[in-house]
């Protein structure tokens, strides 16, 4: 494939996602430049100051020009956002964006996508709990997922090569890419990324609440597990927020069948059956094997990612 994949990317919101395409897009060759914008007067100065690309004070100056535009803000701002520099992007250009929501944010944002563009929303797998443009990195990419959730007015000629071209950016950046639809998107996210982030952000707030009890100890023995769930529970809290209000009915659901089965192992506690207790911990010692099987590293925290920059 010829390197650059597009001459330029525009990237909206210069957080830990959008600081990372940033830096990835110009490391691995996938865009010839980058064009910024953040709604942070703050956050556009220090994308500035550690020279994450041209950074815009103006979104429609900053989409002007770009064969790809990014949306890495939040969800619950997307939709609107769309509306305020949709018409200034070029014909033939991609709109496209990041967030772990996809249907709501899709049907936010497709009554202001105008025809001339082609809108293929899309989710890296790839993150950690930090935020901002300090945080970001070129690699966080590299060996993820990246499910991409097009419409199905793709179908002509020229949305197939803007799916290949935006398919192509994401490879180059060294992730592969997945076709998926929205509502398939929504369900595999909740189970697999939204509910644990909840159960996170509720076991470490319940150990803090019981820690007035216990005068310091739930803190100060907390060892893997504990520990585990609060690099989790440490994640940005305007992002959760906005993913849980926009993924309503598919975390419902999976909170509801997840304590149904709770309760099936604190039924299994009460009356002592033990053997049930172990069969079902030799299902779930297995099922992570076999993500270690598959490639995926999870020895360290954020499977093996370093989380500290
Ligand atoms: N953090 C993670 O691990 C992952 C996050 N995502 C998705 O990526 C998106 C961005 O997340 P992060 O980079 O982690 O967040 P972040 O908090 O690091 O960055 C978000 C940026 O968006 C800016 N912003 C907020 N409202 C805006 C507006 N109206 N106009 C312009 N800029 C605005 C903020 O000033 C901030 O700089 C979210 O939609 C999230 O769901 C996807 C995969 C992983
Ligand atoms: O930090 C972690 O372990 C994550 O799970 C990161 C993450 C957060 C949100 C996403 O939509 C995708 C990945």
């Amino acid at each position: 494939m010829e390197l650059p994949v597009v001459k330029r990317v525009a990237i909206i919101g210069i957080g830990l996602i959008g600081s990372s395409l940033a830096r990835a897009a110009r490391e691995y060759g996938a865009a010839g430049s980058v064009a910024l914008y953040d709604g942070s007067a703050d956050v556009r100065a220090r994308a500035r100051e550690i020279g994450l690309g041209d950074v815009y004070d103006d979104v429609s100056d900053c989409v002007r020009d770009a064969d790809i535009v990014i949306l890495a803000t939040p969800v619950g701002v997307m939709g609107a956002l769309v509306q305020t520099f949709a018409s200034a992007m070029k014909a033939d250009a991609i709109l496209t964006d990041v967030g772990s929501v996809k249907k709501a944010v899709v049907d936010a944002a497709l009554e202001s996508v105008p025809d001339h563009i082609h809108f293929i929303p899309g989710h890296p797998i790839a993150g950690t709990e930090k935020s901002g443009p300090d945080a970001g990195f070129a690699s966080l990419f590299r060996d993820r997922w990246c499910i991409l959730t097009p419409a199905t007015e793709l179908a002509d000629d020229a949305g197939q090569a803007a799916l290949k071209r935006l398919s192509d950016f994401w490879t180059v950046i060294g992730s592969q890419v997945q076709v998926m639809d929205v509502e398939r998107h929504d369900r595999v996210l909740a189970i697999t990324s939204h509910l644990p982030h909840l159960i996170a952000f509720n076991i470490v707030g319940t150990a803090h609440d019981l820690e007035s009890v216990d005068q310091g100890d739930v803190i100060k023995f907390s060892a893997g597990g504990f520990r585990d769930f609060t690099r989790i529970a440490a994640s940005d809290p305007i992002m959760w927020r906005d993913v849980f209000l926009n993924n309503k009915d598919a975390v419902l659901e999976m909170l509801g069948r997840f304590n149904e089965d709770l309760a099936a192992l604190q039924r299994a506690i009460r009356w002592g059956e033990g053997e049930q207790l172990r069969s079902f911990f030799e299902r779930t010692r297995g099922i992570r094997q076999s993500i270690i099987d598959a490639g995926q590293d999870t020895d360290a925290d954020n499977f093996g990612r370093d989380t500290k920059k």
